[in-house]
């Protein structure tokens, strides 16, 4: 870096309840130093996986460690000392900022935010209504903070992208006075995904996004499903938490709110315990012990019914947003499947629009079965709707807004998120 160069790196952490996942990233050209992942955190089996990719993108240097990493202070020391030692370390002049996922942000941030005390105290204040990740992504937040006081820290918010949502999507049909009150509404949430991949779409579509409109279909281990308008949300999902919506690895998605008062009143379970049920024990592990869509597709082709029941209420779920969501639309250009199964399970992609033809939607079998990390168009020539995979990278796209927020120095940063955000949540 000469004196007049600006800093162009960003490292990007994902910090999830037991995991914390980690790129570094040089802006000049959008490249990746270095990518990891630290998970089991807390238990004695803690495993931290580096790879640096600063000599090639093969990842030949990958280095593992394993051992007890007791939380997610520890584990971010853990990365730092490893980056470090590829002479990547956090205290480098070259570190423009540091970009961290934050799972609920609220109403208050539609936009990325530099992180100060004020802002941590509302990431805080969200923890109820996202137990399972605002926590690490504060813990991940402070740590960071504390190993460089002087750099800017940057928010993205998975729930930014979706503020957009009109009232008649947003707001649930409560009592209202109740529901403002508690800020109960819905929020919507893989915010950054749906944005990225939506834009995407229109890039492999040759259109501006403003004159597109997609059906996003997040499907990770969390899943949710957004209604993309000429580059806005105008319907996502998830709710109040990342718990509405879709059947999820371990989260049960839509159910009548009268099954958590039949449980309370007649199973007499506690609201800790319900809440547990229904994030943790529910969904693909809770009606088939298995989470992994690899494993259920191979009990399936076995011939094993819970697993089929399993696989056929995640896809007629599936099937329910994707005709729910072209209504919302009217007229959908095209449907992006993403994340870890959107990407690489046919067999879900096959489903969802089998028989869907009046919709305009078909997948070519052939197309369909091809692997690949490039967008791509699985749909045939004829078919009046584009079926597409369109890989997310929420790591680079958290990566550039926050380096576009703090415009590769260390000044500004803090008065253009402060005009970014709305009044109150
Ligand atoms: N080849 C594959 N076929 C089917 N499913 C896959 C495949 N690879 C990954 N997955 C699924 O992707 C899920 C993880 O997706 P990912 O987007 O990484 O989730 P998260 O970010 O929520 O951890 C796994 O639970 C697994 O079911
Ligand atoms: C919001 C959410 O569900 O995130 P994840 O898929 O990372 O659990
Ligand atoms: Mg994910």
């Amino acid at each position: 870096m000469t004196e007049s160069s600006r800093p162009t790196r960003v490292l990007v952490l994902n910090s999830g309840s037991s995991s914390v996942k980690y790129q570094l990233l040089d802006m000049a050209d959008s490249s990746r130093l270095a990518v990891g992942l630290v998970e089991r955190i807390g238990e004695k089996t803690s495993r931290l996986v580096h790879t640096p990719l600063a000599g090639g993108p093969d990842g030949a240097g990958k280095r593992e460690r394993t051992g007890p990493i007791a939380d997610h202070t520890a584990a971010l020391r853990a990365v730092a000392d490893e980056l470090a030692r590829d002479g990547l370390g956090l205290d480098s002049p070259e570190l423009a900022a540091i970009g961290h996922r934050v799972v609920h942000g609220g109403l208050k941030f539609s936009e990325p935010t530099v992180v100060d005390d004020a802002v941590c105290a509302e990431i805080e204040r969200l923890v109820p209504v996202a137990p399972l990740h605002n926590p690490a992504n504060l813990t991940g937040i402070r740590t960071a903070r504390e190993l460089r006081p002087d750099l800017p820290q940057v928010a993205v918010f998975d729930t930014a992208f979706h503020t957009t949502m009109p009232e008649h999507a947003a707001r649930y049909a409560i009592d209202i006075e109740t529901a403002d009150a508690h800020r109960i509404r819905r929020y919507g949430f893989h915010g950054t995904s749906h944005a990225y991949v939506s834009r995407k779409t229109a890039e492999l579509l040759g259109k501006d996004p403003a004159d597109v409109n997609v059906i996003v279909l997040h499907l990770g281990n969390g899943a949710s499903a957004s209604a993309v308008a000429g580059g806005r949300c105008v319907d996502t999902s998830m709710g109040l938490t990342p718990l509405e919506g879709l059947v999820m690895g371990t989260r049960s998605g839509d159910i009548d709110p009268a099954v958590t008062f039949h449980l309370e009143r007649v199973a007499g379970m506690s609201t800790d315990e319900i809440d547990e049920l229904l994030n943790k024990k529910s969904g693909l592990v809770g009606l088939c012990g298995d989470n992994d869509m690899r494993e259920i597709r191979r009990r399936v082709d076995e011939g094993d019914p819970r697993a089929a029941l399993a696989f056929d209420i995640y896809i007629h779920r599936l099937r329910k947003y994707i005709g729910a969501y072209t209504a919302v639309l009217g007229r959908v250009d095209a449907v992006a499947f993403t994340a870890g199964v959107g990407e690489n399970a046919a067999a879900v992609r096959e489903a969802a629009v089998a028989g869907l033809e009046a919709l305009g939607l078909a997948v070519d079998a052939e197309r369909n079965a091809v692997r690949s990390d490039e967008p791509r168009i699985v749909s045939p020539d004829s078919a009046g709707t584009v079926v597409a995979v369109v890989p997310t990278d929420e790591e680079l796209e958290i990566a550039a807004q926050t380096f576009a927020l703090v415009g590769g120095d260390r000044s500004g940063g803090e008065d253009r998120a402060r005009a970014g955000r709305a009044d109150d949540a």
